[in-house]
């Protein structure tokens, strides 16, 4: 009894007096720290309009979790509808952000009135902006004549005498519109696609079926291990090689990587940037010899059968989902190469790009100007060359990467330039 009043008792008293949740208050707040800002949300945002522009989704089909034939089982919140639909405003996708706040206004947030008074207004300045992107909608379907930026001013002006029953009539009316009416008008306001997104689609014509082989000859090593290889072009040579890297490998590659991995952006020159440049990918030179580069290497020496002890450096990416790649070549083009490598060992003349990850939607490498899509499927490679056979840059290398939809998406690429293979690949004319 004596204890239990002397030790208990103040012990209980204590935790009595101490607010409830403190530590878990304490726990959130130390989490703070390491969670996404708002640079993470522009960025993820931008990624997000990235996969409804390339795939040509709208709100209404991603709201129910579509996504061309596959069906997601997460389903957006109202205040991720306004998130999206304030982001396609901000980059003048007035088309998309209208449906956006449609979807918003038409659906009701669980429990509203908890949330508004825990999170703030969800359909703050909702009203204006939807007033504001369907009159621009409305105007451009009658006024087919005037420029977006004449549009844009007219809009502007009839905003400015506008008043808050106004703005409220307008969005009336845009709700009372036929959905499907709305989604038909939509559509047939879109420009053409480009062949990046015509590619990302799928939509480029099945291309002639090309051989398949067991490649036993490249070098003596494949007697004892012939590579499946699958030839995707004859003219300029693209061939696939599957089952060249498997996922121990995979997972070997991600030690190497995670943690010491940067920001590859789209462009080295940051010089004049009007606008931040687009992350590529996560990534990681692995310039160290190891154990695991040595393998890597000596299989794409057999593979190719290319010399690449000058330059052993394999390059590791991570793509996150709606990461992409905008189209690009692989030579010695703009500001995008190393111009002391390449003085050094010459132009970047074959690119080999191993896909060790599971990207299970999106994430394809397009090849724009010979209508080609190459799925990144989980242990290929794909090789090809940037450079005729005397040299010169081939302009129909350009290629892109598809946002990633699902899945993660690593790559293990290598440069193979063009002095090392001089007695390999000797120079020749040109054969086209
Ligand atoms: O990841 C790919 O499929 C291609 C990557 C690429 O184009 C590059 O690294 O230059
Ligand atoms: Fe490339």
């Amino acid at each position: 009894m004596l204890r239990r009043l002397y030790i208990d008792w103040p012990a209980m008293q204590k935790l009595t007096l101490e607010k409830e949740g403190t530590a878990h208050v304490k726990e959130l707040t130390k989490l703070l720290k390491d969670m996404p800002d708002k640079y993470d949300m522009q960025i993820k945002l931008k990624n997000l309009l990235r996969i409804e522009q390339t795939y040509d989704l709208n709100a209404v089909v991603m709201a129910q979790g579509k996504f061309m034939n596959s069906q997601f089982d997460t389903a957006m919140s109202v205040r991720d509808y306004v998130a999206v639909a304030n982001a396609n405003y901000e980059s003048g996708h007035y088309d998309k952000s209208m449906l956006w706040y449609r979807m918003a206004l038409e659906h009701a947030e669980p429990n509203a009135e908890a949330h508004t008074e825990l999170l703030g207004d969800a359909f703050k300045d909702t009203h204006a902006k939807l007033a504001k992107v369907y009159l621009l909608y409305s105007l451009s379907n009658s006024y087919k004549q005037l420029s977006a930026a004449q549009l844009n001013a007219s809009v502007d002006e009839l905003m400015s005498k506008a008043n808050e029953a106004d703005l409220k009539h307008y969005t009336t009316l845009l709700l009372s519109e036929d959905l499907n009416q709305m989604l038909e008008r939509v559509n047939q306001r879109k420009s053409a696609p480009s062949a990046h997104y015509l590619g990302c689609r799928g939509q480029f014509a099945t291309p002639p079926k090309l051989s398949c082989c067991y490649n036993a000859t490249t070098s003596a090593f494949l007697i004892l291990a012939p590579l499946k290889m699958e030839q995707i072009s004859l003219d300029p040579y693209m061939v696939l090689y599957h089952n060249v890297i498997s996922p121990a490998e995979s997972l070997e590659m991600q030690e190497l990587s995670i943690g010491a991995m940067s920001n590859g952006l789209s462009t080295v020159n940051l010089n004049n940037l009007t606008s931040p440049p687009d992350i590529v990918a996560r990534i990681k030179w692995l310039r160290t010899e190891s154990d695991f580069s040595q393998r890597i290497n000596q299989r794409i020496t057999d593979m190719t059968g290319f010399d690449v002890k000058e330059f052993p450096a394999l390059q590791v990416a991570n793509f996150g989902i709606g990461n992409y790649f905008m189209p690009h070549f692989d030579y010695m083009d703009g500001d995008r190469v190393h111009q002391g490598e390449i003085d050094e060992l010459g132009d970047r003349m074959g690119s080999l790009v191993f896909y060790a990850g599971n990207v299970t939607l999106g994430g394809s490498i397009v090849f724009p100007e010979l209508q080609l899509a190459v799925t990144a499927a989980r242990g290929s490679a794909l090789f090809w060359y940037n450079l005729f056979d005397d040299g010169s840059k081939d302009p129909r290398t350009l290629h892109s990467v598809c946002p990633v939809v699902r899945g993660t998406r690593w790559t293990l690429t290598k440069w193979i330039h063009a002095a090392p293979q001089m007695f390999i690949k000797p120079c020749s004319k040109k054969s086209v």
